[in-house]
């Protein structure tokens, strides 16, 4: 892009500061929406959040439980904005190109993606096992 095709860019569209609260937040709810459209991890983490949801409802989780829930939940989907992030920031700063260190921040960014699920898997089991246990153990009597 040459400078005047960036200056066209600037003139029709947004690059300085929001100048009121709507107008913010319009642009972290297009946040939203941009990592739904472009990370399929995040739409299946948003599933998987909506399954928990459901089978917590039926088995009528405390709440506390709930609370754990939601710290779980909300844990990955942070890790899923981080690491969408530093994607967003190694791609523009190297593009296609190979450069070790912008392969050591995207694979730090989905490592921690990973740690964030392992916890939620850990909070998952530590929850759900006193109710699914038992009719895990009719259904294979
Ligand atoms: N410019 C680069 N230089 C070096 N390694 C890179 C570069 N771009 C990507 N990689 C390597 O390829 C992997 C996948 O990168 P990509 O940007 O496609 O992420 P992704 O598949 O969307 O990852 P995720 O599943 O975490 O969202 C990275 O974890 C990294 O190891």
């Amino acid at each position: 892009m040459d400078s005047k095709d960036n200056k066209k860019t600037e003139e029709t569209h947004q690059v300085h500061k929001n100048s009121h609260f709507v107008q913010a937040f319009g642009h972290a709810i297009a946040g939203i929406g941009e990592l739904l459209v472009r990370e399929r991890n995040m739409r299946f983490h948003i599933f998987a959040a909506c399954v928990v949801l459901i089978v917590g409802i039926y088995v009528d989780l405390g709440r506390s439980d709930w609370l754990w829930i939601s710290v779980a939940v909300f844990t990955v989907i942070s890790a899923e904005f981080l690491n969408t992030v530093v994607e967003a920031i190694v791609d523009l700063i190297v593009g296609e190109k190979y450069h070790p260190l912008a392969k050591v921040a995207k694979d730090v960014a989905s490592g921690g993606v990973l740690a964030a699920v392992a916890f939620a898997i850990i909070v998952g089991i530590l929850i759900f096992q006193p109710y699914l246990l038992p009719n895990l153990q009719m259904i294979f009597r």
